[in-house]
């Protein structure tokens, strides 16, 4: 497993915002294919990780992305737009789409000049989105509203998906409803997924890192970090249901 070539990687990562020091020093490697689980304690610098890796805040250290043919790219000190033009896609835990806007006006401002998927097959894996095309997107349910951020994501040929929270503040069954998109996705492209619902993680997730005070703390294989109660209470701060669903 953890032959799989580094796809994105962060070093020495620190972000100060209003004085404080949010991230100390993030160390963290993403492998492509699969699903890397971002966990961590309530405030423990997961959503500052992600977003330092958009250049949505300043950061100092160095972030990397390699593409498909071995190229690396700095991204550290680029702006937004050029990370997500060279394949870096943001579904931001707000989920952010424009409610006074269909579900089919939302996925046609995601596409980018050059996409290279048509929403048509965004549709096929998204059946719900398909009936509820011409339905304003402010009166979808949670749930429904992440799949249209999930599903503006596979308009384009990324390589990378950034999905902080998806499930947060969602009913069991949009849970596992929003889960089973999402594993959909991750068979077409490599997902790090910040979540804190661990039925979630131990579903989908490959690989993990574990953030702590503004630092990775752990990094390994998932579905070990899962089958480990004790490690799991220890560094998260949860109970799980150890190793027999890992
Ligand atoms: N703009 C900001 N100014 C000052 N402090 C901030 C800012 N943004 C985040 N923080 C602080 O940085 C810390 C890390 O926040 P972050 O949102 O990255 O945590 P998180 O691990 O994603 O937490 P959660 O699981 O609760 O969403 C928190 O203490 C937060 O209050």
């Amino acid at each position: 497993m953890n032959d799989r070539p580094v796809l994105l990687r962060l070093s020495d990562v620190h972000v100060r915002l209003s004085g404080s020091h949010i991230l100390q020093g993030v160390d963290l490697t993403v492998r492509r294919g699969g699903v890397t689980a971002l966990l961590g304690r309530n405030g423990a610098g997961k959503t500052t990780t992600v977003k330092s890796v958009l250049g949505l805040v300043p950061s100092t250290g160095t972030i990397e992305l390699t593409d498909a043919g071995g190229r690396v790219h700095r991204l550290s000190g680029r702006r937004t737009h050029e990370v997500v033009r060279l394949g870096v896609g943001y579904a931001p835990e707000d989920r952010e789409v424009f409610g006074g806007l269909t579900v089919a006006e939302n996925l046609t401002l995601a596409e980018r000049r050059d996409s290279a998927h048509h929403p048509d097959r965004v549709y096929e894996l998204f059946p719900e989105l398909a009936q509820r095309s011409r339905q304003l997107a402010g009166t979808l349910s949670g749930g429904q509203q992440q799949m249209v951020a999930i599903a503006r994501l596979l308009l384009n040929d990324n390589q990378l998906l950034l999905v902080d929270e998806p499930t947060k503040g969602l009913a069991p069954l949009l849970v596992a409803e929003v889960a089973d998109v999402l594993a959909r996705v991750a068979e077409e492209v490599t997902v790090l997924l910040v979540e804190q619902n661990l039925s979630v993680v131990r579903r989908m997730a490959t690989d993990a890192v574990v953030v702590d005070q503004g630092r990775a703390v752990w990094s390994g294989s998932a579905p070990e970090l899962m089958a480990d109660a004790d490690r799991t209470r220890e560094l998260l701060g949860v109970a799980t249901s150890g190793g027999t669903h890992a």
